[in-house]
């Protein structure tokens, strides 16, 4: 495999691997994940989605193509309405409190996600946005997708996983990673650089944030 975002998913790989094994990812396959963390996670990562939707829609601002808007935007509607059911499904579920489901204290790790994609969004550039949506897209598909690995029987573990491995998502984060490699061939050096410190940051994030997890 060749191809920038390739590139730049090799020079994260200690990063990428630890949240493709990671106790939370474990724990979720294997159902076992307690209530305590998953809501915690939960609560975090709507916040996470708020600016993760904003950052789309920068995305479809800045994107050269109206094909790149049109998957963009496909992608979208699905965040908006079947994952989102799934968010509040589940706080219904957990017995989360609407205060908690949109204004909740932030933890370190979110706010440092959530500024990091705000900086990508407001740089205005696409392969910037594009970065980012790799990591937060690619590095889910990574661990989600295993073929023949069971899974758990409560929904708001399954369909964690069942959303970030089917045919829509794994077409999705194809084409992500063929877009940002197809950008990435049309710019100067300086702006290649910008988008891989993106990547980069981003991966750490995703770390940090399975990490808080368990803070
Ligand atoms: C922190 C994080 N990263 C990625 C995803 C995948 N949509 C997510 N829900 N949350």
């Amino acid at each position: 495999m060749t191809g920038f975002a390739h590139t730049l998913r090799a020079e994260c790989a200690a990063d990428w691997q630890a949240c493709c094994q990671h106790r939370f990812v474990d724990e979720l396959f294997a159902g076992s994940l307690d209530d305590a963390h998953l809501r915690q996670y939960l609560v975090q990562d709507y916040q996470f989605i708020d600016r993760f939707v904003a950052l789309l829609g920068a995305a479809i601002a800045s994107a050269d193509q109206f094909a790149a808007r049109v998957t963009l935007a496909q992608f979208a509607a699905m965040i908006t309405s079947d994952e989102n059911t799934y968010f509040i499904r589940s706080f219904d579920t957990l017995g989360v409190p609407a205060g908690e489901r949109l204004s909740p204290a932030l933890k370190p790790e979110t706010t440092a996600f959530q500024a990091l994609m705000r900086e990508a969004a407001d740089s205005r550039q696409y392969a910037n946005a594009l970065a980012v949506l790799c990591v937060a897209e690619g590095l889910y598909l990574d661990w989600a997708d295993v073929p023949g690995r069971a899974l758990p029987p409560r929904f708001e573990h399954a369909e964690w996983i069942t959303l970030h491995a089917n045919d829509f998502f794994r077409g999705f984060v194809a084409w992500l990673r063929s877009e940002l490699d197809r950008v990435a061939l049309t710019l100067p050096a300086a702006q290649q650089d910008e988008a891989r410190r993106f990547f980069h940051r981003a991966v750490a994030c995703e770390r940090a944030f399975f990490d808080g997890v368990y803070d």
